[in-house]
């Protein structure tokens, strides 16, 4: 077993839209990025491919790339599951934490922990999505962008069969 973390933070742009675990939320503003800006996805895919130590999503998905503009980051995690399995890992469980002031997110953590486990082919149970503000303090409670940080297990492919604890 190996395990990884990620952590990723995007900022406010008034003219895109919010993207978060595959979820568009309405909210008026979105992220500044290259790709769709997801940022628990991105978390999540630097704590695989950390697990895996195979770098790190800017290395396999250049933000110079016009292949990655606008490309929707679920993609890219369905990239990074193929790269991991390529190692002879899956994906044992991951926990992410989305760091944001607004908007409320609780009525769409479990539609994105569906689409983020549909991406990688696992079981719902394996995904955790949770949401936290930090009253009001620093850039994520000024409003200025949103952050991401996720903890994943990968296990090797012969015993991905054991049973979760
Ligand atoms: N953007 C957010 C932030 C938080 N939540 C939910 O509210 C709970 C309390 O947040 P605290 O920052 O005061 O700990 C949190 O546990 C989440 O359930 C949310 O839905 N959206
Ligand atoms: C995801 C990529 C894809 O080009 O672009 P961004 O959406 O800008 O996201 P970032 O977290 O800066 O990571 C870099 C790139 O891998």
């Amino acid at each position: 077993m190996r395990i990884g973390t990620g952590f990723d933070v995007h900022g406010i742009a008034a003219d895109r839209k919010l993207i978060l675990g595959g979820v568009e939320i309405p909210c008026g503003w979105g992220l500044a990025g290259h790709s769709d800006a997801d940022v628990p996805v991105h978390a999540l895919m630097d704590a695989i491919l950390g697990a895996a130590a195979l770098g790190d999503i800017g290395k396999h998905f250049p933000d110079t790339d016009p292949e990655y503009e606008g490309i929707s980051s679920l993609k890219l995690l369905e990239r990074v599951t193929a790269l991991a399995d390529a190692e002879g890992y899956a994906l044992g469980n991951a926990d992410i934490t989305v760091i944001c002031q607004r908007p409320r997110l609780a009525d769409y953590i479990e539609e994105m922990r569906r689409n983020i486990a549909s991406s990688i082919g696992v079981p719902t149970d394996r995904i955790s999505v949770k949401a936290t503000t930090t009253e009001k303090l620093g850039f994520t409670g000024r409003g200025e962008g949103i952050a991401a940080e996720a903890v994943c297990l990968l296990v090797e492919k012969n015993i991905n069969d054991y049973k979760m604890l």
